[in-house]
Formats: structure tokens, C-alpha cells, sequence
């Protein structure tokens, strides 16, 4: 840990999975303030189940799971919603709400129970709409849009939630690829200049290698997280996929098709 930086999630000796199977154990890991961390690896390694399961979704199964150096599981979930924002894949149910309204939710833990917002509320959600350049979109209905814009939205929801840890479940899916560079381009300003951690799983490798401050890979074994440098270095994506059909290229940071 860089001195003088507070860990803002601690995973010790994580095991998730279901009562009938454990999907992956052995998950240890740090995120400080202002880190962007990919999760990589392939199909049904277990990404999903690890952002559920730090969302409070699911239980652990063993291990610890530490938010702001208090154990997740003794969060009431009022605190929680102040310090944990989630963005899942599925789709939101309140799509016939408005771009702006979306947003507005994202308030919720700190307005009172009429929901009226103070200007703090206002100013946040004003800063949201701007950071994911929605503000010209904030009265479209939000099935009126597009899956970027509507992913920029989720994303924009969370940033007014302003929580210190920030959970998306493959925020990239469905764009191309000049969309899926700008929601991560935004992730990582997002990290960077307000400090926040966000954490994402993903299936853009590469993506992620050339924007991520750090990556977990969850191989089934030890999955290995470190800086994207550092893990290339120790041959770590050399080993994701079988050689006979892909692979990785250290100099590039990119995978090869073997023809
Ligand atoms: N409710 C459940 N009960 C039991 N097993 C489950 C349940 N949901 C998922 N699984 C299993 O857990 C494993 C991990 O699934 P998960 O969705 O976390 O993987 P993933 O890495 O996110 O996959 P993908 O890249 O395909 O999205 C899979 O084998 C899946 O079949």
C-alpha cells in the first residue's frame, strides 16, 4: 500500500460461490482511493458471483471482506448505500423514468423520506449529468436510449450516489469499441480526479491492461492481481487462455489468433 493511502476494500482469503459449490477461493487483494481495477477471466471462472458478493448480494462463503476497515457484513444496509453503489448488467426497471430522474435516484440514501433534494443534491447530480456528458439528454425517457447512453446513465447514477467503492458488472458490454473506450475513459477520470474505487469485471483484456491501475485475475488458482506492467512481466496472461488457440504478446499487451 502506497504510505499514507487507506485501503478502501481489504479481501482476505475470499471463497464465494453457492452452498452446493464454491466457485473461487483464494481471492486476496487491496484497492486504495482513486484505483480503477479490472476483473478478467474466462466465462464462468466466477466474476459475476465476486461483484455480487462484495455487493452484499450473495454471502461469502469464507474469508473477509473489508469496507473502509469495517467488515461488510456489520454495514446496515442505510450505511452501506453510502459507501457501496452497484451497477449490474441487468437491465433497470425504471426505464420509463427520465434520464435526469435516473439519476436523481442515486440521492436516495441521503435525501429524507419525501425524497426532496437539498442543493447539494442538485449540484451532484447537475456534476453527474456533466462528467458523462448526458446533460442533453437529461429529459429523454431512459428506453429512448441507446445501450451506451444508457449505460453512461447507470454509471452517472453511481457517481451521484457518490460512494467511496463503485461495483459494475460489465459496463462495457454491448458498445463498440469507441464506446466501450469512453465509459472506461470516464471510469477512470471518475477514479482518478474524485478519488474513487472502482471496481469492474470485464472481458476487455486489453482494454483493461492499457487503462486499469490494477487487474484481478481470477484463474481458478491464485488469481493473481497486481499492476497491468507487473502481471505481463510475470506471464500471467500468457497462461488465461489455452496456447494452442491464443496467444499473448508482452511487447503489444494484446492477444494473437493462432492461425
Ligand atoms: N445461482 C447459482 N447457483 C449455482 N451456481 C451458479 C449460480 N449462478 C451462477 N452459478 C455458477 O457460478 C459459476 C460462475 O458464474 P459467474 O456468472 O460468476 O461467472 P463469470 O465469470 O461472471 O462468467 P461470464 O464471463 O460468462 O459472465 C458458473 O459456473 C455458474 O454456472
Amino acid at each position: 500500500m502506497a504510505k499514507g493511502k487507506k485501503n478502501i476494500l481489504s479481501i482476505a482469503d475470499l471463497s464465494i460461490g453457492y452452498a452446493s459449490k464454491t466457485i473461487a477461493q483464494n481471492i486476496n487483494f487491496d484497492l486504495e482511493a482513486g484505483i480503477l481495477c479490472g476483473v478478467v477471466g474466462i466465462n464462468g471462472i466466477g466474476k459475476s458471483t465476486l461483484l455480487r458478493t462484495l455487493g452484499g448480494f450473495q454471502p461469502k462463503l469464507d474469508g473477509n471482506i473489508r469496507l473502509k476497515d469495517q467488515n461488510l457484513e456489520k454495514y446496515t444496509s442505510s450505511d452501506l448505500s453510502k459507501e457501496l453503489s452497484v451497477v449490474l448488467t441487468e437491465q433497470p426497471a425504471s426505464k420509463n423514468l427520465t434520464v435526469q430522474e435516473l439519476i436523481a435516484l442515486g440521492r436516495q440514501p441521503y435525501t429524507n423520506w419525501l425524497g426532496t433534494l437539498t442543493k447539494q443534491d442538485k449540484q451532484q447530480i447537475e456534476a453527474s449529468l456533466d462528467a458523462f456528458l448526458l446533460k442533453d439528454l437529461r429529459h429523454r425517457k431512459c428506453h429512448q436510449l441507446s445501450d451506451g447512453q444508457l449505460q453512461r446513465v447507470l454509471v452517472a447514477r453511481a457517481m451521484a450516489q457518490d460512494t467511496s467503492l463503485i461495483l459494475l458488472d460489465e459496463p462495457t458490454t454491448h458498445l463498440d469499441l469507441y464506446h466501450k473506450v469512453q465509459i472506461l475513459k470516464m471510469l477512470q477520470e471518475l477514479a482518478h480526479d474524485k478519488q474513487k474505487t472502482i471496481l469492474f469485471t470485464t472481458h476487455e483484456i486489453e482494454l483493461a491492461i492499457q487503462l486499469c491501475d490494477r487487474i484481478l485475475i481470477l484463474d481458478g488458482k491464485d488469481n493473481p492481481f497486481g499492476d497491468p506492467c507487473q502481471l505481463i512481466e510475470q506471464k500471467h496472461f500468457d497462461r488465461l487462455f489455452p496456447s494452442e488457440m491464443v496467444q499473448f504478446d508482452a511487447k503489444t499487451g494484446s492477444f494473437k489468433v493462432n492461425k
